[in-house]
C-alpha cells in the first residue's frame, strides 16, 4: 500500500498542500478531482520527489518512501516523455536499456492495444497518439503503483475511450491506479475511489458507487454541489 500521510507543501510563502492523507492499494483505481488550482499536479509531483515537501510522509508497504523504491512507482505527467525525435522503437528501446524492470513483452501487447506501429516519429504523431505512446512506455514497466496526470487533456472522445478501456483489461494487472482527470465521465465508471482536492485540501473522499446508490450522486454532482453550482457548471 501507498500511503500519503499529513503531508504539506508551500511553493514560497503559500501553502498548496494542506495535511492530506490518504492511500493508495493495488487494484484500486482512484481519481484526483479538483478544480483548476486545486493542487492535483503538485501533490503527484511531491510524492514522485519531483518537488520537495516539508511536512508529512510517504510510506510504502509501511516504510518511508526512499530512491530504491522508484521503480515501483510509474508517473505520467501532463507532458510529452519521450524525445520528440525518436520513433516509438527507439523509445522502447531506451526504456528496455535504461530500466530494469521494463517488460519487452508487455511492450509488444501495448502496442497492439493502442494500435501504434513501431517505426511513427513522436513530432510526426498527433497528440492522441502521443499520449497513447506515454502510456505505453509508462505501463511497459513492471510497477505496483501508476500515476497519471490528466492523461486525457485535448484528446478526442473515441482516443479517450481507448485509453479509459485499458483499466478494464489485464494490461494494468493488479496495481494501484491514481489519475488525475477533469474527464471525470470518461472514467467514472472504472473508478473505485476518489478523492477531492479544494485549495490543498482534501475536503472529500468518498466510493462513487456507494454515493450513486445511497445519494444517486455521479462524482460531477459530488464536485459541483462542493463548490455550490449545482444548477450550472
Ligand atoms: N512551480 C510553482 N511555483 C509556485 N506555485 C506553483 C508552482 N506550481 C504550482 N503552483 C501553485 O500551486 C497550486 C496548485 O497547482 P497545481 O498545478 O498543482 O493544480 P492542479 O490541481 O494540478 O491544477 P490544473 O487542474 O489546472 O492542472 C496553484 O495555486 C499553483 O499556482
Amino acid at each position: 500500500m501507498l500511503e500519503v500521510k499529513q503531508l504539506s507543501k508551500t511553493y514560497g510563502k503559500k501553502r498548496v498542500l494542506e495535511e492530506i492523507t490518504f492511500s493508495l492499494k493495488p487494484n484500486e483505481v482512484t481519481c484526483l478531482i479538483g478544480l483548476n488550482g486545486a493542487g492535483k499536479t503538485t501533490l503527484m509531483d511531491t510524492i514522485m520527489r519531483l518537488t520537495p515537501y516539508q511536512e508529512g510522509d510517504i510510506l510504502l508497504d509501511g516504510q518511508s518512501l526512499t530512491v530504491d523504491d522508484f521503480d515501483r512507482l510509474t508517473y505520467v505527467p501532463d507532458k510529452n516523455i519521450i524525445p520528440k525525435s525518436m520513433t516509438i522503437q527507439q523509445a522502447l528501446d531506451y526504456h528496455g536499456t535504461y530500466f530494469a524492470h521494463f517488460n519487452e513483452k508487455r511492450a509488444a501487447e501495448l502496442l497492439d492495444f493502442f494500435k501504434l506501429e513501431r517505426e511513427e516519429v513522436i513530432a510526426k504523431m498527433s497528440k492522441g497518439n502521443r499520449a497513447r505512446a506515454n502510456l505505453l512506455m509508462a505501463l511497459s514497466l513492471e510497477s505496483d503503483y501508476l500515476l497519471l496526470d490528466e492523461p486525457f487533456s485535448g484528446i478526442d472522445i473515441l482516443t479517450r475511450e481507448r485509453i479509459a478501456s485499458i483499466f478494464t483489461t489485464d494490461l494494468l494487472e493488479n496495481r494501484g491506479v491514481l489519475i488525475a482527470t477533469h474527464e471525470i465521465q470518461d472514467i467514472e465508471h472504472l473508478v473505485d475511489k476518489v478523492i477531492l482536492l479544494d485549495d490543498g485540501r482534501i475536503i472529500r473522499e468518498f466510493y462513487p458507487e456507494e454515493v450513486r446508490l445511497t445519494e444517486g450522486k455521479s462524482i460531477v454532482d459530488v464536485l459541483k454541489e462542493a463548490h455550490g453550482h449545482e444548477e450550472i457548471y
